[in-house]
């Protein structure tokens, strides 16, 4: 192995906007992977993109020294490829993680003895993305042991990438800020070398710093900003009420944070005030429905809602904001997102208390069951 590769998988906003983007800086080929057949095409016909960033201290930046493969038709290449490359990363979306998971183990078996172990990074907004995908690759591994070839490092990405203009080909408009942290941990002394991304210790208080205060506080402008009739994210965090909803849900998660990993509150208020900055950016053309994408996955067991609220419950502090918003982003009603079909569909077939089982996986026993399942039953009736 000479020159440092990667290979990434979802070539979409997050992919060339960040990951793509960060790995090309710090000196790596990057082989982009992914199903999208024009996509893949339009990459691998085009030597270069551009990331243009707005906001305090903006940059462009030129990508390229990247190829592309289509990970649907060319299974066999991207295994050779990431069974030779340094780093393999994903922006599926945590969903996805299990499709990609057989050609990672695959690459895995083939791999060299002599190479250093593959260094294995999901990038996706849940907690603990790389354990899930480790879990569907063991699984995919015809000898768990192999399972020795790879190194499986957690990771917390922050960088707002919204849709992008139809008109801008392969070119990705971002926010300036950004943040890629990684557990150190599982790499011992041979962490990898990607300049700005920070190696921690201890992952657990950034994914959940960054889920609940960003994500939690980006999902609740989406659906207050979806049921008051906005589509922009701009808008929605101008407008004071919803602001002031956001804000509620992010005194709570600031509750369960400065409680359970002892941040200092004003830091934790700094953060939460300089998000709020962020969202409200009117150089990103964000939307209340990319937002709010994925309802389903949104409203689940160890997300950006349930997650802090069942937590605040268990602890016996109020969650009431977060509730609320739940109850809110029942209204996600957007025919072009599946989730949001499904959601619609759920809420006309299953009785509250099944629906809150299925959809948010607490349990009727749970202190935050009942509430829950109160805003259900009160958009059905
Ligand atoms: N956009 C953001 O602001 C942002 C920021 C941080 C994290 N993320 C996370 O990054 C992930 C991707 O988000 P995005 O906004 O880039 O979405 P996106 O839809 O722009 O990109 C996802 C890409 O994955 C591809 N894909 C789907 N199935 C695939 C498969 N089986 N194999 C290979 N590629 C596949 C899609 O074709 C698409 O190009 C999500 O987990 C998201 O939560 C997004
Ligand atoms: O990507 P999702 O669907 O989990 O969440 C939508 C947005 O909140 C998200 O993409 C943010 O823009 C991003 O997490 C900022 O770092």
């Amino acid at each position: 192995m000479s020159a440092l590769k990667a290979v990434h998988f979802g070539a979409g906003n997050i992919g060339r906007g960040f990951v793509g983007l960060i790995l090309h800086k710090a000196g790596y080929e990057v082989v982009f992977a992914d199903v999208n057949a024009e996509l893949i095409d339009s990459l691998a016909s085009t030597p270069s993109y551009v990331v243009t960033e707005v906001g305090d201290g903006a940059s462009v930046w030129t990508v390229d020294n990247y190829r592309a493969l289509n990970s649907a038709t060319h299974e066999a290449d991207v295994v050779a490829e990431i069974a030779t490359a340094n780093i393999v990363t994903t922006a599926v979306g945590p969903n996805i993680l299990r499709f990609v998971a057989p050609l990672i183990a695959a690459a895995i078996a083939q791999r060299s003895a002599d190479l250093p172990p593959l260094a294995v990074m999901a990038c996706e907004n849940a907690i603990n993305a790389t354990d899930l995908l480790k879990a569907e690759v063991v699984k995919a591994l015809p000898d768990a042991a192999l399972a020795e070839g790879a190194v499986f490092a957690n990771t917390a990405v922050d960088r707002i990438v919204p849709g992008q203009d139809p008109d801008a080909g392969l070119d990705v408009t971002v926010e300036s800020f950004f943040e890629w942290a990684i557990e150190s941990t599982p790499f011992g002394a041979a962490t990898p070398v990607i300049p700005d991304a920070h190696f921690v210790d201890d992952l657990a208080p950034y994914i959940e710093r960054k889920l609940f205060t960003v994500n939690t506080g980006h999902a609740t402008a989406a659906y207050h900003g979806f049921a008051a009739g906005v589509s922009s994210m701009s808008e929605a965090f101008s407008t004071p009420a919803i602001a002031a909803e956001v804000r509620a849900v992010l005194a709570e998660t600031k509750a369960l944070l400065v409680a359970k990993h002892d941040f200092d509150p004003e830091v934790q208020q700094a953060y939460i005030d300089k998000n709020m900055v962020r969202f409200a950016n009117p150089e990103l053309s964000d939307t209340v429905d990319r937002v709010g994408r994925q309802p389903l996955r949104k409203l689940g067991r160890n997300e950006r809602f349930v997650g802090p609220a069942a937590e605040l419950a268990e602890r016996g502090m109020p969650s009431d904001a977060l509730v609320r918003t739940m109850g809110v982003a029942l209204a996600f009603d957007v025919p072009e997102d599946p989730q949001s079909v499904e959601l619609q569909q759920l809420l006309t077939s299953l009785p509250a208390e099944s629906f809150v089982a299925q959809v948010s996986g607490l349990e009727e026993g749970h202190p935050l069951f009942a509430d829950v399942v109160a805003v259900v039953r009160a958009h059905q009736s």
